[in-house]
């Protein structure tokens, strides 16, 4: 059996370090429409022929709608003291607005209980890429309403369960809701408009400063955004390499955290966007300035950049490292990169805390064997990411917790079941869950670092 990490301390700033594991509604529920939920737009996307590789769905999914008390057993038999989920928003009102379905809320509610009896400290994700289909056909978060719709429905989990959740997220990766779901396409709503993307955007940083500001009133203390952070670096020294990685670095890891931290957009977007990009006023820059409790790092991989002009609207293109491993998501494997992004962010933004809310790994695991699974390489992984995330700590950065992507292999996507990121390996048929040697691995890490003294 590996060895668990040889450096992470539990001396952190803060005495209760959080050792997790994340998942979000559509990728592990399943039971889209039960008990009243209404259609989102990850169920009408995923069910449109074409969309999702091999036809998969999140119709069944882990089966976790039916199966959370399993989970939580799972999660106690792992260690975990935290747990990061997400609520679908049309559980909890199917149109998006108004009628509240209390059998949503009732579902949430047990999951909450069951976390806090086994000492588990949930981390509750508002959004995570499943918009109510109704509000889609309102115009989505293209809509200058939308902000408006997302702080309601903030409101009603605030008020039913800010009893019990501390830990709060208003958007899980608005970088790649905006560019997976409205530039490139390859996410739900599938748009393609260089026009509605900078729009997108700017709907979606003045719906977490309309959340923060609802949690606010009802008393809620600890609000976080959580962001797909990737430390960029260039290929060479060239003066166009080094400008195409500052144009990446703008459009990937600035683009959110400036205006909530700073109240303004990196220079660079107006470059990488042109007449697409909007004219902001001074005090429409300074309303999306909502500074959030912690930030929550989603950590997978870095990129080398080199210029490129035929990539657009970036100018600028990933260069593969072929002499370094990569996952199944062909995603370098680069432990460095997070401390480098975490130190980004103390030195940036005045060392907030910050939690890894996603850092995981995807690999064609091996098929279980009597009852185990040796998935060497996702060990390997989560090894030498928690020693970079060690570092990063004893520089000083006021890091709260991490939290492995993700607890079971899951729907990946517009990948569908193909790409596994589980600690736990979850059968395509029976949906039976298994230990993985990672899971087995990152419990033995706790035992020893988390809860240390
Ligand atoms: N791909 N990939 C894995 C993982 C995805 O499964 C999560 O839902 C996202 O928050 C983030 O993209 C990371």
């Amino acid at each position: 059996m590996s060895k668990p990490p040889t450096e992470i301390r539990s001396d952190s700033p803060s005495r209760d370090f959080l050792w997790g594991a994340a998942t979000s509604a559509y990728q592990i529920e399943g039971s889209p429409l039960a008990d009243g939920a209404g259609p989102s737009i990850w169920h009408r996307f995923a069910n449109t022929p074409g969309r999702v590789l091999n036809g998969d769905t999140g119709d069944i999914a882990c089966d976790h709608y039916r199966r959370w008390h399993e989970d939580v057993a799972l999660m106690a038999a792992l260690g975990v003291n935290a747990y990061r989920f997400s609520v679908a928003w049309a559980r909890i009102l199917p149109e998006g607005t108004g009628r509240v379905n209390q059998a949503g809320l009732d579902f949430y509610r047990c999951l909450v209980d069951a976390l806090l009896e086994q000492g588990i400290e949930p981390m509750l994700t508002l959004y995570h890429w499943d918009l109510p289909e109704a509000l889609d056909t309102r115009g989505g978060w293209a809509s200058d309403a939308s902000p408006g719709w997302f702080a309601d429905y903030a409101q009603v989990l605030y008020r039913a369960l800010g009893d019990r959740v501390r830990l709060w997220i208003t958007l899980n990766e608005p970088w790649v809701i905006t560019a997976g779901g409205y530039l490139y396409g390859d996410l739900a709503p599938g748009h393609r408009s260089l026009h509605e993307t900078p729009i997108v955007a700017h709907n979606l940083l003045r719906a977490h400063a309309a959340a923060l500001a609802s949690g606010r009133a009802e008393g809620i203390e600890r609000i976080g955004l959580a962001v797909n952070l990737e430390p960029q670096y260039p290929a060479s020294p060239s003066a166009e390499d080094i400008g195409a990685t500052a144009h990446r670095d703008a459009f990937i890891n600035r683009w959110f955290l400036d205006p909530v931290f700073l109240g303004r957009y990196p220079a660079e977007m107006e470059t990488i966007f042109g007449s697409a990009w909007p004219r902001h006023s001074p005090s429409e820059l300074d309303a999306l300035r909502a500074p959030p409790d912690f930030i929550g790092v989603n950590y997978y991989s870095r990129s080398v950049v080199r210029a490129d002009p035929t990539e657009q609207p970036v100018g600028a293109r990933r260069v593969r490292q072929d002499a370094r491993p990569h996952t199944a998501m062909d995603w370098e494997v680069y432990p460095q990169g997070l401390t480098d992004i975490l130190l980004w962010i103390q030195g940036r933004y005045g060392n907030p805390p910050v939690y890894i809310t996603e850092n995981g790994a995807a690999f064609d695991d091996p098929p279980p064997v009597a009852g185990r699974l040796h998935d060497r390489q996702r060990v390997a992984y989560l090894r030498t990411h928690l020693r970079a995330a060690s570092r990063a700590l004893r520089r000083g950065v006021d890091l709260r917790g991490y939290f492995a992507w993700s607890l079971l292999d899951n729907f990946e996507w517009s990948y569908g079941y193909a790409k596994r990121f589980g600690l736990v390996h979850v059968d395509p048929v029976d949906r039976q869950r298994l230990i993985k040697d990672s899971g087995r691995f990152y419990r033995d890490a706790i035992r020893r670092y988390g809860r240390g003294p």
